[in-house]
């Protein structure tokens, strides 16, 4: 039963696992946990406390393993959908004692080939000792090489010393060894050892005490699957029941954002006032006994996780529709090189945010420049370059109206599908006395007069990545020496980030090409590890004649130092842009312009992902180059470690300045769509096919 839905959010219910002590009986095991409201049960698929001791070379021929239950006793769906594995706690892979090494190794293996036999989805692997992983790793990663679709989670303690909330019990201090304990560390090390592999997961145990947010926040960008909360990290409410913390409840709350499923380990160990016990009827193969109730203990602690749930804001209509784009690739648009389509003209023209607030500078703009006692006189000329089908357009006259101001209105568009909605417009809206269409490049324009006011919406993910200055450049001629640009200035930012999901998305097309092409995301499980930095800023207009639209700019990165280590997997790219005076458009992290959804940032990934130290700056640089027929970008890492410069000479990624033919290879095997339309190449599997365990 999931733990419900909200508002909104049909799709993408929640689930809530429980995990179990070895039973062998695991007919039993499920009915007792299903009935009792649990989706799934983590369970021992062998018994724990055999431990076999096997002949040194011939390994474990002719060994039965003591199971929990024939896979003949539990239906293939049930083993799928309801059991994750828990391999043996005593496995120890990287002990000194070569005996128990050995035997470690074999016994994994004949757990994991046993649950891979039974096709449940993922095993809970035991975690490792602190510090020490790599023989652990390696065999893993062997396992890895020759499993199809189970997932390993990685069990881990959600502690980093040093910075969680109660020090004097602090489960991240190692007394045996005196090392301090990040356990986001001993992940980092086991995952790169086992390369990134997409099926290597997480799971968390989530204790009484938490560490700083900063150091959670890396959590964010890894494959975490569970976060497992034991009975006694609950604290008791004024009545008696379960609670947790405050500091706890918004951590479930963003792990349920992060679709991370929920399991609840341990006993009962609140005294529960006795009238609220559930008592659950019998099922017909309860084993416990013909008619016996059936009372889950755990019962008090899931109602309370399904309420945190239940309490989360509903998502709204646009979050809803952008679910399908999260952490999926795209190809960023390039209007300059190709002619857009309807639908994507479509997608734009939904985000009324955006448009009022062009009517907001336009207005601003005109009164400004033309006083009241004008207004009546003067006409003013606005040129909409790159006006689409006409929403720009639209705006200017409103505002226009709006200010009482008249104005002339030149309508430029290089699509000659858009010019043709153009001309139909207006027709349809009466505009034939104000509005005159020019199907032409804004830079081979000749203009019958000079303009007061240019408007444009040429900007990307990354402000000038689609060309805007180079357009605009050749457009500034038919405008007056006093005249208004609109927008006024535009800055790129750049931002370190955690995110396993698309690096290894990128990397999954094992070439250099994709390793280096810069990608539009709706990021979502991802770790912002710092503020977003401005890098590039275009002014128009920008008549000075040394100007260059080349840029280079060295960027460093202060991680906070709660953070800890962290794993910088790429750069998210963000814009903002003064329209004119105070109006903005903007999705930087800090100061998004609200509900506005046009754009969805940029992601330049790693070609190697780059581990930074504790208290280590990150330096990067970038350069925006410029040729006769193309622009493009290069970056690179110089500290903590120096990284090869990316797509050197655009020669992976480019953006023709000349035709509009694409003549760029195209990504084409990795899930692409075009930025914010429904134009969709590949479909992301989760949340749309609800898969519980992926
Ligand atoms: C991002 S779209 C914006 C369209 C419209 N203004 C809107 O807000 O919906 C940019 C538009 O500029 C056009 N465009 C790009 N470069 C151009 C150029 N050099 N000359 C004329 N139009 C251009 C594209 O064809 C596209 O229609």
């Amino acid at each position: 039963m999931p733990l419900g839905q909200r508002v909104g959010d049909k799709s993408d219910s929640r689930y809530c696992g429980v995990e179990t002590d070895f039973i062998d009986d695991m007919p039993h095991v499920l009915t007792y946990n299903l009935s009792g409201g649990f989706d799934f049960v983590v369970a021992p698929l062998v018994d724990p406390s055999y431990r076999p001791s096997f002949p040194t070379n011939s390994a474990s021929e002719g060994f039965v393993l003591p199971v929990a239950a024939s896979d003949l006793i539990v239906s293939p769906a049930q083993w799928s959908s309801h059991v994750v594995g828990k391999i043996s706690s005593w496995i120890d892979l990287d002990s000194e004692d070569e005996k128990l090494r050995m035997d470690s190794e074999t016994a994994l293996k004949q757990e994991i080939s046993w649950a891979s036999h039974l096709s449940v989805q993922a095993c809970l692997l035991p975690p490792p000792k602190k510090g020490y992983c790599s023989n652990y790793a390696r065999s893993v990663n062997q396992i890895l090489q020759g499993i199809t679709n189970m997932q390993l989670w990685l069990r881990l303690p959600l502690v980093k010393s040093g910075s969680m909330e109660n020090e004097s019990v602090d489960a991240s201090y190692d007394s045996l060894s005196g090392i301090l304990y990040d356990s986001w560390e001993t992940w980092n090390t086991f995952r790169l050892l086992c390369e990134h592999h997409v099926q290597l997961c997480v799971a968390l145990d989530i204790q009484s005490s938490l560490p700083s947010i900063n150091s959670l926040l890396r959590w964010f960008g890894e494959p975490v699957r569970a976060a497992i909360i034991h009975t006694d990290a609950f604290l008791t409410n004024a009545r008696g029941y379960p609670c947790l913390s405050k500091r706890h409840q918004k951590l479930i709350t963003a792990f349920f954002d992060l679709c991370f499923q929920i399991v609840i380990s341990g006993s009962l160990i609140h005294s529960i006032p006795q009238e609220r016990l559930e008592v659950f009827p019998a099922n017909d193969n309860d084993s416990l006994g013909e008619g016996a109730p059936l009372r889950h203990e755990l019962k008090p602690y899931l109602e309370y996780v399904a309420y945190l749930y239940q309490r989360m804001d509903p998502l709204s209509e646009q979050e809803r529709f952008e679910l399908n784009y999260r952490d999926f690739l795209q190809a960023p648009l390039q209007p300059l090189m190709d002619n857009l389509e309807a639908q994507t003209y479509e997608t734009f023209e939904k985000d009324t945010v955006k448009y009022n607030q062009y009517q907001r500078a336009v207005c601003k703009a005109l009164l400004d420049r033309v006083s009241d006692e004008q207004a009546s006189s003067s006409n003013t000329v606005l040129m909409v370059v790159g006006a689409g089908r006409g929403p720009l357009v639209r705006a200017s006259l409103q505002a226009a109206e709006e200010v009482g101001r008249k104005i002339k209105v030149y309508a430029v568009e290089k699509n000659p599908n858009a010019v043709v909605t153009l001309h139909s417009l207006i027709k349809l809206e009466g505009w034939e006395s104000m509005v005159t269409v020019i199907s032409c490049d804004m830079r081979c324009w000749d203009a019958p007069e000079k303009a007061d006011i240019l408007v444009s919406e040429l900007l990307g993910s990354f402000g000038d990545n689609e060309l805007s200055p180079e357009c605009l450049d050749g457009a500034q001629r038919f405008l007056k020496p006093d005249g208004i640009s609109i927008p006024s200035s535009y800055t790129s930012y750049l931002q370190p980030i955690t995110t396993t999901k698309l690096y290894n998305d990128v990397k999954a097309n094992k070439d250099l090409a994709h390793m280096e092409t810069p990608y539009v995301v709706k990021l979502h499980k991802v770790a912002r590890l710092a503020q977003a930095q401005p890098v590039f800023t275009f002014r128009h207009p920008e008549f000075s004649p040394n100007r260059s639209n080349q840029r280079y700019v060295k960027l460093e990165f202060e991680i906070p130092p709660d953070t800890g280590s962290t794993l910088v997997h790429g750069f998210a790219g963000y814009f903002d842009a003064v329209l004119y005076g105070d109006i903005y458009l903007s999705i930087e992290p800090s100061k998004p312009t609200p509900t506005m959804f046009s754009w969805f940032p940029i992601f330049f990934p790693l070609r190697t992902p780059v581990y930074v130290p504790s208290g280590s700056h990150l330096e990067v640089q970038f350069w925006r180059c410029c040729a006769p027929a193309k622009v493009w970008y290069e970056w690179c890492v110089t500290s903590p470690i120096t990284l090869p410069v990316h797509n050197v000479n655009g020669r992976s990624y480019w953006t023709r300045i000349f035709g509009f033919k694409t003549m760029m290879p195209r990504p084409s095997t990795i899930a692409v769509k075009k930025r914010s339309t429904c134009s969709v190449f590949a479909v992301p599997v989760y949340p749309k096919d609800v898969n519980w365990m992926t």
